[in-house]
């Protein structure tokens, strides 16, 4: 209970101090405009306010009720999302690899709850959780590149396409192993290494059709947003057929909504799976009855 209070709780702080720093650039995005602080319902004071009190008390709530492990990843986490990578976003298009990264916590903070940080699974599964920000993002990003252009964010699906796109398939590849070493570290049993493979492999497939569109797509401008070809003809619209990439947004909006399948179904797959799950009918394995 302290650990879903906890990281609730930091978790809106993160995201308050972010709509507090950000409510000028969300107003400029069809998708952020409806935020409190963008309507003026509250200022940015009180979102840090707010970031102030939900912060405390969620990481006291996850030092006194888990453990102090996960109180610090909690703690940090507020930092890198609202301090680094709210920073980055609007400077170089590393902001996403780093915001994956915050992504990636919340799975270490729960393993942390009950287990050791030493057992490679906390790190298959918080890897997991890092690479699918990719297909999931750089898609999203790409079928509105234009609306986070003309806000100020630098982000790889209107600096490059082709880059977005050739990350998105790489991590999208990447969920293969990792899947694969969960059941090598004894987190899921290997039937979770088969059929995690056959979901991952229809969000690959995504990814693929997605990188075929964009691969031979110009780069548009460096990792710090600045234009190399000061005459680049932007599409004056962020949907629809021409834009940075001069291509459709079809598989970048299949991508996203596979990414949005796919991450539900390899979780539940992995519950299904749980080492021992199944011991109860079919008896543990005969490697551990000795
Ligand atoms: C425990 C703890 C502190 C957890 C933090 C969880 C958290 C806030 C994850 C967000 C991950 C992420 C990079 C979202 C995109 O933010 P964005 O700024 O691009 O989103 P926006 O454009 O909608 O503002």
């Amino acid at each position: 209970m302290f650990l879903t209070l906890g990281t609730t709780l930091t978790s809106g702080a993160a995201n308050a101090i972010n709509m507090g720093r950000e409510h000028i650039y969300d107003g400029l995005m069809t998708r952020t405009r409806a935020r409190p602080v963008v309507r003026k319902l509250i200022t940015p004071n009180d979102a840090f306010a707010f970031a102030g009190v939900s912060g405390t008390l969620g990481v006291a709530a996850l030092y006194f009720g888990v453990n102090p492990t996960v109180a610090l990843l909690g703690g940090a986490n507020i930092a890198l999302y609202s301090g680094l990578y709210t920073t980055l976003k609007r400077r170089s298009i590393t902001n996403t690899w780093v915001g994956a990264v915050v992504g990636a916590v919340p799975p270490l903070m729960g393993w942390a709850a009950s287990s050791s940080l030493s057992d490679p699974g906390a790190w298959f599964l918080a890897g997991l959780l890092y690479a699918w920000q990719f297909p999931h993002f750089n898609a999203l990003s790409y079928s509105i590149r234009d609306e986070y252009r003309r806000a100020g964010y630098v982000m790889t699906a209107w600096t490059s396409p082709a880059l977005n796109a050739r990350v998105a398939l790489r991590y999208s590849i990447a969920m293969f192993p990792l899947c694969i070493g969960l059941s090598y570290f004894g987190v899921t049993d290997w039937v979770f290494a088969l059929d995690s493979s056959i979901v991952n492999g229809w969000l690959t497939y995504q990814a693929y059709k997605f990188w075929l569109e964009h691969r031979n797509s110009p780069k548009v401008a460096r990792h710090n947003g600045q234009l190399l070809d000061p005459n680049y003809k932007f599409s004056s619209s962020s949907s629809g057929s021409a834009g940075s990439g001069g291509a459709s947004n079809g598989f970048a909006r299949k991508l996203f909504w596979g990414s949005v399948i796919h991450l539900p179904a390899v979780l539940v797959l992995a519950m299904m799976h749980k080492k021992g799950q199944w011991d109860w009918l079919f008896g543990p394995d005969e490697e551990e009855a000795f």
